[in-house]
């Protein structure tokens, strides 16, 4: 009579929180979230993004307490990007390769403020310093060209590189980059900086949000399926993940979050490597717009989505609640 009712009761493991906690099979903590800021300039500024309710962008110095605030929290990891002033973007994105540009003085004033208690990943693509927006340079006909932006991309992660950063994030879905940017690593003796590629990264309506954030998406012009993935296809996402292992990324992302969280299991049952999603813009504004619309519970709805990513093979996760989880978490 085992293993079937009534010897068998799936609810009785359920029945009190005691054995509840005794038989959950994965546990969040703050240590599985990165954290993605925006940085702006001045100082003493806090400017509040209207699509992403509860998120602002910092000066340089509220993006350093913050960072003080993410190491009291356990959170490991802080994701940079940059609202680029409109005057310093151009054709060519080439504000990216300023030493002094937003995001290098963004690493300069965390690393001041907390030293190595936590790790700064840095995104690489051209769009935040694009006039157009986009990700690479354009042709003519206004292609974004691969090879010429890859050589683009190599010259700002050695920038973001010597400014401090800890781990190197190409989000751009060009063709060779990872291997470009590896080689130049090395050779600049950055040995120790990692590389997390956006491998398998969708040509997603859940940018939405973060395009305002960071001031491209008045600027952007057409859509950027010509580089970033079909969301129909999963075969081909891990092909691109076995491009970027080959050519030297230590970890892998997956993003948008939710609505992939089958190339996350996929990715990580077929490589065994570590797997990171981007819970995205839009899928915050999503649980924030339910929250106010009285049709959901945003701290259960938080805690439930990030339980979820792990589940489903994640190493960690990029989230905009990652301050407010670790919180609930740590309570
Ligand atoms: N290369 C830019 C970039 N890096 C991260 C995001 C999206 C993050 C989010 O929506 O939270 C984007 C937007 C885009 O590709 O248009
Ligand atoms: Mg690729």
């Amino acid at each position: 009579m085992t293993g079937s009712y009534p010897s068998l009761r799936m609810r009785r493991t359920r029945a009190a929180a005691w054995s509840r906690a005794l038989h959950r099979e994965i546990v969040l903590t703050p240590a599985d979230l990165i954290w993605p800021l925006f940085v702006t300039e001045g100082s003493g500024v806090e400017e509040p993004v209207a699509s992403l309710p509860g998120v602002s962008r910092w000066s340089l110095d509220g993006i350093a307490a913050r960072a003080k605030e993410a190491v009291d929290l356990g959170i490991p990891c802080l994701a940079l990007f940059p609202n680029t002033q409109t005057d310093r973007r151009s054709d060519d994105g080439a504000e990216a390769l300023n030493p002094d540009n937003l995001m290098c003085r963004a690493i300069r004033a965390i690393r001041d403020a907390c030293g190595n208690d936590i790790g700064i990943l840095t995104d690489v693509a051209l769009d935040p310093y694009t006039a157009h927006g986009q990700d690479g340079l354009l042709d003519g006909d206004g292609y974004v060209v691969n090879d010429d932006t890859v050589a683009v991309l190599v010259d700002q992660a050695v920038n973001q590189a010597q400014a401090g950063a800890d781990v190197i994030a190409p989000s751009d879905m060009m063709d060779g980059r990872v291997k470009a940017i590896r080689m130049a690593l090395e050779m600049g003796g950055h040995h120790n900086v990692q590389i997390m590629s956006y491998a398998a990264k969708y040509a997603s309506a859940f940018y939405g949000p973060f395009r305002d954030a960071v001031g491209s998406g008045g600027l952007l012009k057409g859509d950027k399926k010509s580089y970033q993935m079909d969301p129909a296809n999963g075969d081909e996402a891990l092909r691109e993940v076995a491009l970027d292992l080959a050519e030297g990324a230590d970890s892998v992302m997956v993003k948008p979050g939710l609505p992939y969280l089958d190339i996350v299991r996929r990715v990580k049952e077929r490589f065994e490597v570590p797997v990171f999603a981007y819970q995205v813009s839009g899928e915050y504004a999503m649980i924030e717009a339910a929250t106010a619309a009285g049709a959901g519970d945003r701290d259960a709805l938080v805690l439930e989505t990030l339980t979820a990513f792990k589940r489903a093979g994640c190493s960690g996760v990029l989230t905009y609640h990652a301050a407010h989880a670790a919180r609930l978490l740590g309570a």
